[in-house]
């Protein structure tokens, strides 16, 4: 993929729908009682990859003119898969089914790409086991594939060293099976779409501060879920928007839940024009148009408690703070390393190929903003989010940008470059 500066970004614009969400209104929905019908569901190989693991459990999954059907055969409906069940390039896949499957009375193998095969898992080996679940790496490197052998589980308490949702859901899903109550406390408040679902779905709940407590469940209850536009998809044309003059996009109904929407917090630290219209609901989750005309940026911090609601956006924003005045710090981001990629290491090698002065740090990254950038080769070690931040900055740099593996942007937005070409016209 060859991309060139763009004079400027124009118009409106509707991103696909949240990844988080989709993947769960699937999962929850195969394990519910009756239909659940799901609107605007992200189709992209994530969640396609969360629809063939399910199907690999006999549930029927339709999926027609953007409107997936699931016919959910209740808790205990799921059915012994033939095959290893593959869960792709998603650790949202890999980690919220284990929390599913530990609790049943069949066996099962996961596995997925080469880069599930590499992400920690024993961040959720260690907290199922405790709940009596048999769930071992096989290769014995706390990586996929993951062999689970079902049993019956009982709650516990436990303190997680990382605020991770995936880590929170695996474990409250495996709560709903549980004898007794089952609670988690983390370091700082992760994305709560799962609460959220599962109390749409009739699961009991409570969240205090950093701890969710699980009741135990006898059924879930199938609904429909209109998903939100993906606040994580959004960042592209927001930084395309802020850092190319003479731009104006109007992002529509995004996903605003406020575990997720560090980005428009920083965007107003660095003085982004990044108004919100129409504030509005789907389902128990806040949406809201942003509309996003050039800015003169200038750099912040951004570190502790905001970090978990904008992780998947960081690269992006560390890319517009080479665009910005001044200085930005990101800290307590440590995370960023265990991603698709080393989200850390890969963006401070792509941005100085592209002339930024970025220097990277144990957690996190130094931006020293001002510096114009130019084209370069960019690898985006097939990370979706690297590939879609690089494009934007293409858009900005002097001379060409050439993207490497740039179709990765599958993973979680098929139609991206031509969706940004558009706004370019
Ligand atoms: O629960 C989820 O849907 C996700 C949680 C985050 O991961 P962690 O739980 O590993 O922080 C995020 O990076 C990922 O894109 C999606
Ligand atoms: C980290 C991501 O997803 P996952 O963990 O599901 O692979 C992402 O989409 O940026």
């Amino acid at each position: 993929m060859k991309l060139h500066k763009a004079d400027h970004v124009r118009g409106e614009i509707t991103v696909p729908g949240d990844k988080s969400i989709s993947h769960r209104s699937v999962m929850f929905g195969s394990i519910a009682k009756g239909t659940t019908e799901i609107h605007n569901f992200l189709e992209s190989a994530d969640c396609l990859s969360t629809i063939g693991c399910f199907r690999r459990m006999g549930i029927d999954i339709e999926n027609k003119n953007g409107v997936v059907t699931v016919q959910g055969k209740g808790m205990h409906g799921l059915a012994a898969p033939a095959e290893t069940l593959d869960c792709g390039n998603s650790g949202t896949t890999t980690r919220l089914i284990s929390g599913i499957l530990a609790p049943q009375n069949f066996d099962v193998t996961l596995t997925g790409d080469e880069s599930i095969q590499k992400r920690p898992m024993k961040r959720i080996i260690e907290p199922l086991s405790m709940m009596g679940a048999d769930i071992k790496s096989v290769r014995g490197n706390d990586c996929a594939p993951l062999r689970i052998c079902g049993k019956p589980l009982a709650g516990i308490h436990y303190t997680s060293k990382v605020a991770s949702a995936q880590v929170k859901s695996s474990i409250l899903l495996a709560g709903l099976y549980a004898d007794g109550l089952t609670s988690i406390t983390e370091p700082q408040v992760s994305r709560n779409h799962t609460e959220l679902m599962l109390k749409f779905f009739g699961a009991e709940l409570e969240s205090k501060g950093t701890t969710v407590t699980i009741w135990p469940a006898t059924e879930l209850f199938g609904n429909r879920i209109d998903v939100p536009g993906d606040i994580s998809s959004s960042v592209y044309f927001v930084a395309a928007g802020l850092i190319l003059p003479n731009s104006e996009v109007l992002i529509k109904n995004v996903g605003i839940n406020p575990t997720r929407a560090g980005l428009i917090k920083v965007c107003e630290a660095m003085g982004a024009d990044l108004p919100l219209l129409n504030e509005d609901h789907e389902n128990a989750e806040p949406t809201a148009d942003l509309l996003v005309r050039t800015s003169s940026l200038r750099g912040c911090v951004i570190e502790g408690d905001i970090i978990p609601t904008l992780i998947d956006e960081l690269p992006t924003i560390a890319m517009m703070a080479c665009f910005a005045e001044g200085t930005t710090v990101i800290r307590d981001a440590a995370e960023l390393k265990v991603k698709e990629s080393n989200r850390i290491a890969i963006m401070v090698e792509n941005l100085r190929a592209m002339g930024a002065d970025v220097e990277e740090t144990e957690d996190g990254m130094i931006i020293h903003g001002g510096k114009p950038l130019h084209g370069a080769v960019i690898d985006s070690h097939k990370d979706h989010r690297i590939a879609m931040t690089f494009a934007v900055a293409a858009l900005a740099a002097d001379g060409e940008t050439e993207i490497i593996d740039a179709d990765c942007v599958d993973i979680s937005y098929p139609a991206f470059y031509e969706e940004l070409e558009k706004l370019t016209k």
